[in-house]
This record gives C-alpha cells, structure tokens and sequence, in this order.
C-alpha cells in the first residue's frame, strides 16, 4: 500500500486556521445541549463561576486597603485597628469563599460532564441505528462517526474550557478597569507584553493542529500496526510467521518520520516560547518600575503599588491562558462541527413510507430488473436480477464465492437500495413500506454475525430481546440450534459471560458461537426467516441437524437459506443459482438436475466429493 505523503503544513495552516475558526458558530448550539441537559446544574455552575471571575478584583483591593490602612495606622499616635481588623476577616472569609467556589466549579464541570457524556453517547448510538447501512460503510463518514464516538471527552473539556474561557474575560475586564482607573499607561505595557506570546501561541498550535490532522491516516495507520502487534487475537499469526520484525519495521518507519516532523516542532515552540516569555516579563517590570516610581513620587499610594503589580502580574498570565485557551477551544469545536454532521445527517426516505404493512404475507416478493452497485464502486455486483419468492415458499440461493447472495439479502432487507429496478411486497414497492416495522418482519442469521460479549441468554434473546426474562422461550430456542449442549456444559449455564473481554468470561468455540447466534433465529416467530449460511464452522453432524431442524421448522413458511452444502439445498422448494450477479437457474432440484448447467455441474461435483 503506498501511504500518502503528508502536505506541508504550512499549506495547510490558512484553512485549518480559518476551518477552526467558522467552527466556533457550533458553541451556542453546543451550549444550547448542555442547557438541555441540565438546566438547574448549567446555571449554578454559571453562578459560581460569575462569583470566582469577581472575586480576584476584590481580594487584591482588599489587599491594597489592608495595607494602606497599616501605613495610616502606624502614623498615628493612637491607633484604631478595627477597620484594619475588618478587612483582614472579609479578605479571610472572600478566600474561604474563592476556595468554595472553585471546588464547586470542578464539581459542576464533572457532573454536567457525565450527564451531558451520557447524553450524546445515547444520541450517537440511536442515530448510529436510524442511519442507512450504506452510509456507515463510507469511510469518510465512519471517521466522522469515529470521532463523533472518541471525541467525547474533548467535547467536555471543550465545555469546561467556554465557561472557563466566559469566567476569564469577566476577571480580567475588571482587572483592566482596576488598573485603567489608576494608571490608565499600565494598559500599553500589557498590550506589549502578551502581543508576542499570543501570536506565537496561535501560530504554533495551529502547526500542531494542521499537523495532527495532515497525519490522520498514517495516525489509524500506526494505531491499526499497534493493534495487530499487540493482541490475543493476531498473536498466534504472528508468532508462527515470525511477522514481529515486519510489523515493528512497519511502525518504526512511519512512527519516526512523524516523531521529526513533531519534535522540529515542539523545539520551535518551547525556544519562541521562552523568548517571548522573557519579553513579557521585561515589560512586567517595566510596569513594575513605572509604579515603584509613582509611589515614590507620591502620586499613588504603597497600598495601590501592590494592588497594580498584582492586577498586572496577574492580568498577563490571565490574558496569556486567555489566548492560548482560545486556540484550544477553536481546534476542539472542529470536533463539535464532526458531532453535528454527524446527528444532523437525514433520514429520511427519498420515497413516502405511505403503505401499511400486512400483517401476513400474502403473495410474496418479486425482484424486478434489479441492478446494484456498492456506494463508492463502479462494479455492478447485481446485473439485472429478477425472480419471486412465494408466500410460504422455501428459496435457496446458490452461487460461487463473490456471486452476489448475501448482497441479494441487503438489498431484501433494505440495508442498500437497488441501483434500478425494484424489489415488491404483495405487488408493492418494499420502499413504501415504514423500514422499522419492515425489517421486523425478518428473523435473520447473518455469515458474519456478531458475538456480543454480554451472557448467553442476552446473545440468545437478542433474536427478540423484548423476551429476555422469558427462560422457556430461551430455552426452547437453544434447543433447537444446538445451542443447549453448549450451555450444558458451561459453569454458569445460561448466565454465563461469554468471551474475555469482562471477568469470569468464557470463550466460546467458533462452532459454539455459531449455535449460540441461530438460536436468535428461533426466538422470534418472524414472518420471514433467512439463514445465510452461519453454519462453516460447525462439526458435519451438527451442520446437518442444523439445517434439518432448520428445513423442519420453517415448513410452509417463506424462507431463504444461503448454503454451499447441497444436501440441505436440495430440500428447498426452489433453487436460486446466482454467477456473477446474475440468475443463470432457478427451480426446483429436479429440474435444476435436467437442466444439467452449472447447478448440476456443481451438484455433481460435490456428491463425487463425498464418495
Ligand atoms: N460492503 C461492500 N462494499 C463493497 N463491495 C462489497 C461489499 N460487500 C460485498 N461486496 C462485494 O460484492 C460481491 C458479492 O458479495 P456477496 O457477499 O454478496 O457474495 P456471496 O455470493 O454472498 O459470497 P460468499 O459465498 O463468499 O458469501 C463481492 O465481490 C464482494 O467483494
């Protein structure tokens, strides 16, 4: 595979720094969720933060007060101290209070985080279900909803660092009019003291940023190297193919390049870093003198010399966080922009769901003219295909590798729709059907079906997981796929863990896995039932019990079996022979035999296998 070569990044920088910038329009947005959430927490930690912006301005001029009443005191020949003593007690209870306040901003922050984390996992995962499978394979749009998933953190601390970003401008705002006030030429030296830090902290992080960025892929990239160098499941391969040096070749090439490009980087920007720092605290002292100076030609008193070195002190390192915080919230709303395209995404059907479902089938389905591509591929996997399925009719599909079969179930299912052509249901198009309540319809075992790592009577009651406190039904079900004497011999039966990703877990066998997930075929009593060949892994005789408790069970119901293994094609009603996108066959055994083309051929041949 050859890998792209990251763009500079200066190329890069003009539009990520102006992409980075239009994202901030998703704040009030974003904010309006987090409202949602929780509108009594949202305004405490609202208040408190108005509380802790305000505070600063105070505590210093109480300093300022405390000190300037000292003086005063001291010249006098008989000292009063209760004013003196009352400042020091409000000064004492507003730090007791500052201290308050800022536990309860983390406090606020984390909760609001949890809920509103909890919140848009909810929203992702419902949204996640509503989209069309067609769109989840693009892999432009799944790193959307990749990062739409990992990025909840950030998003949080993206919220922490608005409010906190609200909470700065209020305490240095009142900073400013402090030092405005007394020495309004204060104001140029600060200007000229955070100028330089802020432009290179801009500048930098959008480096970074665009770097990061420019590298996504080779990032997935190393992640992928990471995951198969490291991991039970690929560890037998790669012991046994002595692939460890490849993989760590593989890593160490691409991981170094990128290590250059970073390290250049961060040298740059800690060196700029430093020199601009010392800037800004040469014209801190710069101020500093000019107050000292002022003191000492009696303009301003020693009580508002601390007051303006410490508002200024304090103002250049608030304004520095300001800046650099700014560019931080800027980079993660990109993240926020990923989040809303994402749930913005339409849903809705290019045709009307306007036609009630029946409740039982009545003529079946007809396939008319049906062409299909995948998203994104030029290739017609599907040229032309047409044939029916009766009601209460048992179809199989045969076909070689590739042929087409389980794309010819997507497309029944309404995972994909058909390029052209259309797909019927009792004479209408399966589109003005309402999808939810369609698919119902369905009791399907995929090829590829997942092993969820939840116990086995949740992987069993997934079939119809409104059943799941329902043990006969359970039980049942695991009975006829074979499933039972697998739960037999497992310590905690049906509440057994299943895999090891979570304690007490237990593995399963490929064939194991396989008994488990049909049984999800037998929990719901569906109008349909399609087996598309889940049975590889199974031992000959367990496959072929399955198929006949399978051919048993669905005896006058409208079914679709995918399979390789002819004896259990041979029992259907009709058989389906696909090649290349195409119906090259379709009949019943009998006929398919007369005909002697490639159903025959291929039958023939796997009969002379087994003599
Ligand atoms: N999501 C997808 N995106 C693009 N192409 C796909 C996708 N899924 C399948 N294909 C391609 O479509 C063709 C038909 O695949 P399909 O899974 O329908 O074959 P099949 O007849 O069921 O094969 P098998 O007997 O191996 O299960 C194959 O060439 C495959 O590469």
């Amino acid at each position: 595979m050859r890998r792209r070569k990251p763009t500079s990044i200066k190329d890069k920088n003009k539009t990520s720094l102006k992409s980075s910038f239009n994202a901030l329009v998703y704040l009030p947005r974003f904010f309006k969720e987090i409202w949602k959430v929780n509108k009594g927490l949202f305004l405490l930690a609202a208040f408190c933060r108005g509380i802790g912006a305000l505070l600063p301005v105070v505590i210093l001029w109480l300093g300022k007060l405390i000190i300037d009443e000292i003086i005063l005191q001291i010249s006098l020949e008989l000292p009063d101290y209760t004013v003196l003593w009352t400042y020091v007690g409000v000064e004492f209870a507003l730090i007791i209070v500052s201290d308050l306040m800022s536990r309860a901003i983390s406090l606020t922050d984390g909760l609001l985080g949890d809920e509103y984390n909890i919140a848009t996992s909810i929203t992702i995962i419902k949204k996640t279900n509503q989209i069309n499978i067609s769109l989840l394979e693009d892999s432009e749009f799944y790193d959307k909803l990749e990062r739409a998933r990992t990025q909840t953190t950030s998003r949080v601390g993206l919220m922490s660092n608005v409010l906190g970003q609200a909470q700065s401008a209020i305490s240095i705002a009142t900073l400013v009019a402090g030092l405005i006030y007394f020495e309004p030429y204060l104001i140029i030296l600060l200007v000229l003291s955070i100028i330089p830090s802020f432009i290179n902290e801009v500048r930098f992080s959008q480096q970074q940023y665009s770097l990061a960025r420019s590298w996504t892929s080779e990032r997935r990239e190393l992640d992928y190297l990471r995951f198969i160098g490291a991991n039970d499941k690929t560890a037998k391969e790669i012991k046994l193919f002595g692939l460890t040096d490849f993989v760590v070749d593989r890593f160490k090439n691409l991981s170094e390049e990128y290590y250059q490009l970073n390290k250049t980087l961060a040298i740059k920007r800690s060196a700029l870093g430093f020199l601009f720092n010392v800037l800004g605290t040469l014209s801190y002292y710069g101020a500093y003198v000019f107050i000292i100076y002022r003191v000492l030609s009696g303009v301003i008193t020693l009580g508002e010399l601390t007051f303006l070195s410490a508002s200024f002190n304090r103002l250049t390192r608030n304004l520095q966080d300001f800046f650099s915080k700014f560019t931080r919230i800027s980079e993660s709303a990109l993240y926020l922009k990923d989040y809303f395209d994402f749930i913005d995404i339409s849903i809705s059907s290019k045709v009307k769901e306007d036609c009630p479902l029946p409740k039982h089938i009545k003529t079946g389905f007809e396939f008319k003219d049906v062409h299909f591509a995948y998203p994104n591929s030029e290739q017609d996997i599907l040229k032309g295909v047409s044939f029916t399925l009766k009601a209460g009719e048992k179809l199989a599909f045969v076909g070689q590798n590739g042929a087409g079969k389980t794309t010819l179930i997507k497309l029944l299912l309404r995972f994909y729709e058909p390029t052209s052509g259309e797909i019927l249901l009792d004479g209408v198009n399966i589109n003005r059907y309402a999808i939810a309540e369609y698919q119902e319809f369905f009791g399907v075992i995929f090829q590829d079906f997942f092993r969820y790592e939840f116990t086995v009577r949740e992987n069993i009651a997934i079939g119809d997981i409104d059943e799941l406190e329902n043990q006969d039904k359970i039980e049942e079900a695991a009975a006829l796929s074979l499933a039972k004497e697998v739960v037999d011999d497992l310590k905690y039966g049906y509440n057994q863990q299943l895999g090891k990703r979570f304690t007490n877990g237990q593995e399963l066998s490929g064939g194991q896995w396989q008994k488990v997930a049909l049984a999800r075929a037998y929990m719901k009593d569906a109008e349909v039932m399609i087996l598309d060949e889940p049975t590889s892994a199974l031992d000959a005789r367990a496959e072929s019990e399955v198929f006949d408790r399978f051919i048993g069970l669905t005896e006058g119901k409208t079914s679709i079996i995918i399979s390789h293994r002819f004896s259990t094609v041979r029992q259907a009603d009709r058989i389906l022979v696909l090649e290349h996108g195409r119906v090259v066959e379709i009949g019943t055994h009998e006929e398919l035999m007369l005909n002697k083309a490639l159903y025959s051929e291929l039958f023939t041949l796997q009969a002379e296998g087994y003599q």
